[in-house]
């Protein structure tokens, strides 16, 4: 979907599950950011098939908690998941754009509270998703993944100035 007002986040990192264009297993999410909030447009295929034809709730549930974490772009702060909850409101069709958005609902402390929604491109919401994210530090990631990898994390460009989506 073009759209001259949201600009390019880059990929949490190349082989994310949600947004990594280096995993072939991934959703290959493209998120850019709309003022505050986030978004993407995703079109779930026969890789996320649950029910014949529709989406399976755990792909929809990967991109919403990627999606979350583009929110961080936003709030400026290294973040995990530590609930989510997806409400499935209707049934997801296969290769059907759907446009998710997430935003910061309210922050207390260390946590982080966030909510999206996902919309067909006919209008109609079929699922909706709360989050509740807690701030961490890079010593959260440091033992499990490459140190050049964890620090590149930490320090890449927030933002990339492409407004082409
Ligand atoms: C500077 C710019 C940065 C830009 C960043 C941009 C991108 C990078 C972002 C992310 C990282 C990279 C890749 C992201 C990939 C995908 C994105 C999706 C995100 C994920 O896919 S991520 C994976 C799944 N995720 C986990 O793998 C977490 C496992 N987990 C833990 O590692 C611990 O569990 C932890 C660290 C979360 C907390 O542990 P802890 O010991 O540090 O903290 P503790 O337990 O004390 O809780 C702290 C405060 O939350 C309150 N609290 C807890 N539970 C609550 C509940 N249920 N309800 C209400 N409040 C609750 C407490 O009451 C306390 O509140 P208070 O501080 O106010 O007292």
């Amino acid at each position: 979907m073009a759209d001259s007002t949201l600009t390019s986040l880059p990929p949490h990192h190349p082989q994310c599950l949600g947004c990594g264009p280096d995993n072939p297993a991934g959703l290959h999410l493209a998120v850019s950011r709309d003022g505050d909030s986030v978004v993407t447009d995703v079109t779930f295929d026969k890789r996320h098939r649950g029910a014949p034809g529709l989406a399976h709730g755990g792909a929809i549930s990967a991109a919403c908690d990627d999606l979350f974490g583009f929110v961080l772009y936003v709030v400026e702060e290294m973040a995990v998941t530590r609930r989510l909850t997806v409400d499935y409101l209707a049934p997801v069709p296969l290769g059907q754009p759907h446009r998710i958005t997430a935003g910061l609902q309210r922050r207390h402390g260390r946590r982080l509270h966030l909510e999206a929604t996902g919309t067909g491109h006919d209008g109609i919401t079929r699922f909706t998703a709360e989050a509740l994210f807690v701030v961490v530090d890079h010593h959260h990631f440091a033992p499990h993944g490459l140190e050049a990898d964890v620090q590149a994390m930490f320090t890449r460009p927030q933002r990339r100035d492409r407004k082409d989506r």
